[in-house]
């Protein structure tokens, strides 16, 4: 596929380049403008930077800004993005290479200049060269990313759950022996990463995959989440720990986490603070939160990023009782049409033609006819025909991995049906068994 709009080149006095390891202190300079944070720049320099360096760009202020770039290294940056390599990022039934948007930051002396603009068009022209048909990120500001064709895909569970909250039981989970320890690369990375990565691969247990739910696949973001830098230690916490569940010497699950402890006059109130609790079956998940639930000191639990129907929300007599609060997760760009809708498996059969809008990607816009069987490859084609229901691009990134219902998105004058009948089959379709999420921010 062409890409036929020229990119918005950035505007006068800026010029793009791709970073290095030799930009590494302008970018934490840059990052911590964009990001106000307590430490300095030369305690973040001591951190390993989760990045890839062939996909970090910055922007340099150039003559017309009231600076002048030095040598690669040198100079100061107005702006900066990266992406992440997924290269098998998990979409309903399948997985597919996507780019994982991140590090998006614009110096306040520069903003409101069309520097993002010119990131965003320049990252989705990369995109599309590298092969990936779709962009994914984490917003910063929910107000950001709309108008550049991403949807919100995803939304996730916050839960404040009181210590010693009532489970419903699960068989087999007394079975299981559990290991209390601090987190460490060496010992529990292979575990880590096996168990991690089950929810989201097409053959995961139970057959139906858990859209978004992203790996770390890169050596730099699996030595960055090992590497536990006292900076991230806020608000009083303890360096990383890990409760792994066994089954018959076999890890079933583990949940990473760390305490902060509150003395008060009425007593401890201290609080779990879990950032992924990963369970490859009911029993597993069973055993994980009765320790999560359950630790000395501690006053309640609150799990980070779950998806919204996690097995805890079934497993709780009393769920009210956890103050649930739903947040934005992960965000779809649909960088190309074709391959997003042909790449993905759908819960219902589906044949419809879909008109999309994308002002910014043109050759996304117009008539696809898709075609599937349940659970079964889909084929996606230009055609000529009349679309049964029309979208814009943003609306269809928001329905791509599950999540979002294209009759809602309807309701809400965002989705048109011209042909009757078809949006409440094309929403079935695009629906998936599992809501999406990803458990960890990148
Ligand atoms: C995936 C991630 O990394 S999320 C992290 C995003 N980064 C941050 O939030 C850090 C702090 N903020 C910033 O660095 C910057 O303000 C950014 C990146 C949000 C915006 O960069 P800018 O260069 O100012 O954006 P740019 O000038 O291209 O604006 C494009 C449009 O988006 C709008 N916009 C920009 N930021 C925001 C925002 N925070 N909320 C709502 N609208 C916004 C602008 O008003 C403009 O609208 P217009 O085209 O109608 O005039």
């Amino acid at each position: 596929m062409t890409f036929h709009r020229p990119r918005s080149a950035p505007p006068a006095g800026y010029r793009l380049r791709r970073l290095t390891a030799d930009d590494r202190r302008a970018l934490l300079d840059l990052d911590t403008w964009a990001f106000p944070d307590p430490h300095s720049v030369d305690e973040f320099e001591a951190l390993a930077l989760p990045l890839t360096w062939e996909r970090t760009v910055g922007v340099e202020p150039d003559d017309g800004a009231g600076a002048t770039p030095g040598p690669a290294g040198s100079g100061e940056l107005a702006a900066l993005h990266a992406s992440y390599p997924f290269a098998e990022f998990p979409v309903p039934g399948a997985a597919l290479p996507t780019a994982g948007l991140t590090w998006v930051g614009v110096h306040p002396q520069h903003r409101r200049r069309g520097l993002l603009t010119a990131m965003i068009d320049h990252h989705l022209e990369r995109c599309r060269e590298r092969g990936e048909a779709l962009s994914a990120l984490f917003a910063a500001e929910t107000a950001i990313y709309g108008r550049f064709g991403y949807g919100k895909a995803a939304d996730d569970l916050r839960l404040t759950v009181p210590r010693g909250a009532a489970l419903r039981d699960v068989p087999g989970a007394d079975a299981h022996t559990v290991r209390i320890e601090h987190a460490d690369r060496t010992r529990h990375g292979d575990l880590v990463a096996r168990l991690h990565r089950a929810p989201g691969l097409p053959t995961a247990p139970g057959g139906i995959n858990r859209p978004g739910w992203a790996t770390r696949e890169t050596e730099e973001l699996w030595s960055s989440y090992w590497s536990d830098p006292k900076t991230f230690r806020t608000g009083g916490r303890e360096s990383l720990r890990i409760v792994v569940v066994e089954r018959d010497g076999e890890p079933r699950g583990y949940a990473v986490f760390r305490r902060s402890l509150d003395w008060q006059v009425t007593g401890p109130r201290g609080t779990v603070h879990a950032g992924e609790v990963v369970a490859l079956d009911a029993a597993a998940a069973r055993a994980l939160w009765g320790v999560l639930l359950d630790l000395d000191l501690m006053s309640s639990t609150e799990p980070f990023l779950l998806p919204v129907d996690d097995a805890v929300t079934s497993l709780l007599v009393d769920p009210r009782a956890a103050a649930p609060r739903v947040a934005d997760n992960v965000w779809v760009r649909v960088v190309d049409v074709r391959a997003a809708l042909a790449g993905r498996r759908y819960q219902a059969d589906v044949d419809v033609v879909l008109g999309v809008a994308d002002a910014r990607l043109p050759d996304n816009a117009g008539s696809w006819r898709l075609r599937a069987p349940a659970f079964g490859e889909a084929t996606c084609e230009r055609t000529d025909d009349a679309p049964d229901v029309e979208l814009d691009v943003r609306e269809l990134g928001a329905a791509y991995l599950g999540g979002t219902s294209l009759a809602a998105l309807a309701e809400a004058g965002l989705v048109t049906e011209r042909t009757p009948g078809t949006l409440a089959r094309a929403s079935a379709a695009l629906g998936w068994p599992l809501a999406p999420a990803c458990g960890w921010v990148f």
